[in-house]
């Protein structure tokens, strides 16, 4: 089921932002600080309501689905990953099932048992999230989201905490879940992840979508030159480029 949006503007965030993104891919969202990019994660979540145009999740308004539903639909990890209470990491990925009601269940247990394999937190169950690392803390919160099995997994720079291997592995864990048939959309500010790994990219500039492509033609040299205002090149082949910028 696609998740789209139609007309989006906010003032002084997004202007007239249209697009349709697809399950069984991974979009990857990229822009300079200030874009957009949250913004736009946060309108495609149902969390920020847009002054114009609307969300739709297949021919359905998001806005108009339950909460319960849209919490089932679409799994949201934001940039910030602040927890509110200090609980335990079980505790944690255990509320990713809340839209379900089914945390006990073999069900349940197994999704959560999935997304503690999924992100590397074996050994972490007992441990209260105050004490975790910034990098543990983000598996935690990503792993909270993979328990709820959403249709989308909407996530704000999931890397940026994460040291080498973890990169790696969350990489081949999002990639799962889109061949899973799950839609990943993903925001980056390293251009090399998104050419490498994503299906397609979104690049904002000032709020304005300005490319939404395959990697190789959102991402061309002219429009990094564009957009970032950085001289930059590519080398390496598809799948293991590496962006060369020039001082
Ligand atoms: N709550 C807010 N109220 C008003 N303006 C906001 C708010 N949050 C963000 N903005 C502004 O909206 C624009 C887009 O912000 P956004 O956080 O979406 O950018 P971004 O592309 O994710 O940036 P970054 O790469 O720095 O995280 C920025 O100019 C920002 O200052």
């Amino acid at each position: 089921m696609t998740l789209a949006v139609r007309g989006v503007a906010l003032a002084g965030r997004l202007t007239d932002v249209a697009a349709t993104l697809g399950t069984g891919t991974i979009t990857a969202i990229c822009g300079p600080n200030g874009a957009g990019k949250s913004t736009l994660l946060g309108v495609l979540a149902g969390l920020l309501d847009a002054d114009d145009g609307e969300v739709l999740l297949g021919d359905r308004s998001l806005a108009g689905l339950r909460p319960r539903d849209r919490a089932r639909a679409v799994g949201y990890l934001p940039q910030s990953g602040e927890v509110a209470w200090d609980v335990s990491v079980a505790s944690l990925v255990a509320l990713g099932r809340l839209p379900h009601g089914d945390g006990d269940s073999t069900g349940g247990r197994a999704a959560i048992a999935h997304a503690f394999a999924a992100c590397d937190l074996q050994g972490f169950a007992g441990r209260p999230v105050s004490t975790l690392s910034g990098g543990e803390k983000a598996r935690a919160l990503l792993a909270r989201v993979l328990a709820g099995e959403p249709q989308w997994i909407l996530a704000d720079e999931p890397l940026a905490a994460l040291d080498l291997a973890h990169q790696a592995s969350l990489l081949r864990v999002l990639r799962a879940e889109a061949r899973a048939g799950r839609g990943v959309a993903v925001v980056v500010h390293d251009l090399a992840v998104a050419m490498n790994h994503a299906d397609r990219v979104l690049v904002l500039d000032r709020g304005v979508l300005v490319a939404d492509d395959a990697p190789a033609a959102a991402l061309a040299e002219g429009v990094i030159a564009r957009v970032w205002g950085v001289d930059a090149q590519w080398v390496g082949e598809p799948g293991a480029h590496a962006l060369v910028v020039r001082p």
